[in-house]
């Protein structure tokens, strides 16, 4: 049965690519309005899961919920925001241009549309350089455009792939703080992947990925005090010794109740 409780429910959730298995029986539930930390090292099968929760993946079997419809579901376009990895957006464009042209492309109102552009454009701090071409500005700040972009269709579900790879220390502090606001004040549920353990610090909670396997699903509070570890990067070291100390047994999730 659905909780409403939690934006996305996953249960028995497999992927295989290139005929091979990549995520393996995944159990989780996202909660609603708060940031879960989607954490593992590179090629652990985060993308592959978050392309599964916006329903751009193949082969994908098991249970898996958005939003109270199956993954994929077209009602989920408008409700669904997905920022890749690579910037998504038009290099001989204005960032404003940019986000004019996205925000027709989803059908808003001329008078509208304006307003959600500047808005979009406040949100990640982008308003002094709307008028630059994207192809002219930095990596960081075409990453931003294209966040700004998914913030348009003023989502429920913001999935953000390695939103902060890249990015100065002050920038990834912004975005931090932008993903607080987007959950605190506007309700927006927000996936966020990271390799990079320190940021697992700033979320909600956490699902811990290794090897297509879900190795945790926790607070960042509750994950050090079980583990009886002082950060959530020993707190992942502890849990993969454990699991291959369980010498030929699979990795079993340990989970503990979604709080909403
Ligand atoms: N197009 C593809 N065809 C076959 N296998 C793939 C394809 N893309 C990725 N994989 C495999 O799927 C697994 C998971 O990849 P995925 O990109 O989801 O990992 P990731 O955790 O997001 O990595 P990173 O942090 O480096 O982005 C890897 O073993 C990878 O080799």
């Amino acid at each position: 049965m659905m909780n409403n409780a939690s934006a996305v429910q996953a249960a028995g959730l497999r992927v295989t690519r290139g005929g091979h298995p990549v995520l393996d029986d995944l159990s989780f539930a996202l909660p609603r309005g708060r940031i879960t930390g989607l954490l593992g090292p590179s090629g652990c099968g985060k993308s592959t899961l978050m392309r599964a929760i916006v329903g751009a993946q193949a082969r994908v079997t098991g249970e898996l919920t958005v939003l109270g419809r199956p993954a994929g579901h077209r009602e989920l376009r408008s409700r669904v925001g997905y920022v890749t990895q690579a910037p998504s957006v038009y290099a001989d464009l204005t960032a404003r241009q940019n986000l004019d042209y996205f925000a027709a492309v989803l059908g808003a109102p001329a008078r509208a549309r304006a307003a959600a552009v500047e808005q979009a454009l406040r949100d990640v701090d982008l308003t002094s350089h709307a008028d630059a071409l994207t192809g002219s500005l930095s990596g960081g700040q075409r990453g931003r455009i294209s966040l700004a972009v998914a913030l348009l269709g003023e989502p429920e579900l913001l999935v953000l792939d390695e939103p902060t790879v890249g990015l100065d220390p002050v920038l990834r502090r912004d975005l931090w703080a932008l993903f607080h606001r987007l959950a605190e004040e506007r309700g927006v549920t927000v996936l966020v992947s990271s390799h990079v353990m320190d940021e697992a610090e700033r979320c909600h909670r956490l699902l811990l990925l290794r090897d297509g396997r879900l190795l945790a699903e926790d607070t960042p509070d509750d994950l050090r005090r079980r583990t009886g570890t002082a950060t959530v990067e020993d707190a992942f070291l502890h849990l993969v010794d454990e699991a291959r100390a369980t010498a030929g047994a699979a990795v079993t999730p340990l989970r503990t109740k979604a709080t909403p």
